[in-house]
């Protein structure tokens, strides 16, 4: 049964590329969400250190990104740091927190020409000065482009999230701003981080590894989810596109809308 979760073929390069010509472009997904996981086992199968990981991994963001804007993709969302992560070695943090001024020096200005939206789901108060600086320019530089958003998840647990939200509709009632009868699942929806996004239509894991950590909890509910053993580090647009290949097969319309 776990085999029909995961996607072994997705290592074979040839059914990769017998996909490549088979995108429905009339059934995009609009949301993808991606646990970009495997960065650091990638790392130490090459016997380098963490952080290499993590740079190769950023690099495949890029990739990751272009062909999303070019496939028509409206939200993609990437989760690049939990809350669970501030547990990990105080260097590895470091390091990490720098990633986001790295990837926008370069990215930034393409990202702006390509009328893309970056958006940040996550307690941003809680970031390093220096970190939150990178991504609120990033965010003000992008806020009127109205391309595909960019969404990345920092510092974003969707327990918390949802907590967040309960509190926020209960003072409304309690102030009488609203009534307990207008908290339906579209107001829930609306008092999340990602407030206003459609939710994810296809979710995408890497690294073999079966599980939802904490993400969009909420959001994904409707959601396909494909699981990949590649490492992110090693995952390419042969597999992005194996992917949305099999999301299209679930979903096909056969015509209808
Ligand atoms: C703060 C943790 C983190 C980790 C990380 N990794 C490590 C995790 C997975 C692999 C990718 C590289 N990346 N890659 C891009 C960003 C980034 C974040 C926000 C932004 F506006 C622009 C770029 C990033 N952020």
């Amino acid at each position: 049964m776990l085999k029909k979760w995961t996607n072994r073929k997705a290592d074979s390069e040839n059914t990769l590329l017998e996909e490549r010509n088979k995108l429905d472009p009339d059934n995009i997904p609009g949301h993808v969400a991606i646990i970009m996981d495997g960065n650091g086992r990638w790392a130490k199968k090459r016997g380098l250190p963490r952080v290499a990981g993590h740079r190769e991994g950023m690099n495949v963001i890029k990739k990751i990104v272009k062909q999303s804007n070019r496939l028509g993709v409206g939200v993609l969302t990437l989760y690049a740091f939990s809350t669970e992560n501030w547990k990990r070695p105080k260097p590895e943090v470091d390091f990490l927190m720098r990633l986001p001024e790295r990837f926008l020096k370069s990215e930034l200005p393409k990202l702006i020409e390509e009328n893309v939206q970056v958006r940040i789901t996550g307690s941003k108060e809680a970031l390093p000065d220096h970190t939150r600086e990178a991504v609120n320019k990033a965010i003000d530089d992008t806020r009127h482009n109205d391309g595909m958003v960019l969404n990345f998840a920092l510092n974003y647990g969707s327990r918390h999230e949802m907590v967040e939200a309960v509190k926020n509709l209960y003072s409304k009632v309690e102030d009488g701003e609203m009534s307990i009868d207008e908290v339906n699942e579209e107001a829930i929806s609306s008092s999340l981080m990602t407030g206003g996004l459609a939710d994810p239509d296809l979710l995408i894991r890497t690294s073999g590894e079966i599980r939802l950590s904490n993400f969009m909890l909420w959001q994904l509910a409707y959601a396909e989810f494909w699981f990949t053993d590649v490492l992110w580090p090693d995952f390419s647009e042969n597999h992005f596109e194996e992917a949305i290949a099999v999301y299209q097969k679930r979903t096909r319309r056969y015509g209808g809308v």
